[in-house]
């Protein structure tokens, strides 16, 4: 049978604005059905409720796009090893995911919406299982890494260093899934902010959110010679090394992967000019701004601007990040990375077309932080 994405996207249609029943009858039908695999998701299941429909969602979106729609399964796959996933588990959770779409959609199911379901999801599946098999010959499925450094640079936003165990390969601008002793099988992500060094150290630069367990323990509780665990890079705001001028836009602790994009630049021997737009509410947040007008001293193609937003008694630029950034210059014919709230970064977007710079040449990931 033939992939059918018209019929799966529009019985998904029914199911989407009841999103938070239908991902709870989901889990519900696949613990009855397989209690053993309950031990393998976090105690709180609100978090991977989310991320279930999210990745969901993105995966009946894009059925049309087989080649972009690959490429993240084939990450998916890779990632999962490190919860112990193997390919059993797929089978348990196509049939609830079946059984779900099946009562959620039931207004317009029959056999060739069933069919379309079936089809869809093992080749979802059978991407997952071969990438997550050929990364078992060549990669670890997690990797431990000791704390080696902890600077609370704010009383929310810690920048801390780790010593992993093995090697993990990634690019710069990619993010890695943590997860901390205090919260066993709780994995939250966080960007690299920091170019690949070959002395296997990696900086995270993390804020607490209130609530937010991984984040807390890693600003508060956590204390150099701890373990965390981390699982393999993935994302795909990269550089593009085509040598053209660059703007950066980062917000908050968005600035993570793009500090490691500058340090790529800097090593790359390329010398376009690269601009830095640098936002945070007040002039206290802005966490990292010594290191960054050292690399600027350093590098005279290399402008830093700090923005802050919400101190009308700060002397330096004022407003709102991406409001500066329209207002400074056009910014077509320049490589764009941006990072930080999704809100920000959306307008970011919508800005930069609205003034000639095309989606093709601007490069974001959605990083999902804690609640
Ligand atoms: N830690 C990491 O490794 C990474 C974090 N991220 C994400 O980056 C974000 C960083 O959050 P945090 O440090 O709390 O940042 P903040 O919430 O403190 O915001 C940082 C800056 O972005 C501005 N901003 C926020 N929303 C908008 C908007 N809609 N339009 C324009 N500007 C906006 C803020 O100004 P104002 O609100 O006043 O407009 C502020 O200047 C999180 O969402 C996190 O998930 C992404 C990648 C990596």
């Amino acid at each position: 049978m033939s992939l059918n994405p018209r019929l799966v996207k529009e019985s998904f249609a029914l199911i989407e604005p009841v999103a938070d029943k239908a991902a709870a009858y989901f889990y519900g039908r696949l613990f009855a059905e397989n209690p053993h695999l309950r031990g393998m998701f976090p105690p709180a299941m609100d978090v991977q409720r989310d991320r279930l429909f999210g990745a969901l969602t993105r995966i009946v979106w894009s059925l049309d796009s087989p080649d972009g729609l690959a490429a993240f399964l084939g990450q998916l796959g890779r990632d999962h090893r490190k919860y112990g996933v193997v390919a059993e588990h797929y089978t348990a959770i196509g049939n609830a995911l079946l059984a779900t779409v099946r009562r959620f959609a039931a207004e317009v199911w029959d056999a060739e919406i069933e069919a379309a379901w079936v089809t869809a999801y093992t080749a979802a599946a059978n991407i997952m299982i071969e990438s997550a098999d050929a990364d078992a010959g060549v990669s670890p499925a997690w990797w431990l890494a000791e704390v080696i450094g902890h600077e609370r640079r704010t009383p929310d936003i810690a920048v801390i260093t780790l010593r992993l165990d093995r090697d993990l390969p990634y690019l710069p601008g990619q993010y890695v899934t943590v997860q901390t002793a205090r919260w066993p099988r709780v994995w939250r992500t966080f960007s690299i902010a920091n170019a690949p060094r070959g002395d296997r150290t990696i900086r995270l630069h993390v804020r607490a959110v209130p609530g937010g367990w991984v984040s807390t323990a890693l600003v508060e509780h956590t204390r150099i010679g701890d373990t965390v665990m981390l699982g393999p890079a993935l994302g795909t705001m990269t550089p593009a090394d085509s040598g053209r001028d660059i703007l950066c836009v980062a917000g908050g602790t968005g600035l993570a992967p793009i500090k490691a994009i500058v340090e790529h630049v800097i090593g790359s021997g390329l010398r376009p000019a690269v601009h830095l737009l640098y936002g945070a509410r007040r002039a206290c947040e802005l966490y990292d701004l010594t290191d960054l007008i050292r690399m600027e001293s350093a590098f005279p193609w290399l402008r830093v601007l700090p923005v802050v937003s919400e101190q009308p008694g700060y002397d330096g630029v004022r407003g709102r990040l991406t409001e500066v950034m329209e207002r400074l210059r056009s910014w077509a014919g320049h490589d764009v990375y941006v990072c930080g709230p999704a809100a920000m970064v959306d307008d970011a977007v919508r800005r930069l077309q609205r003034n000639g710079v095309p989606l093709t040449d601007i490069r974001r990931d959605v990083v999902h932080g804690e609640p």
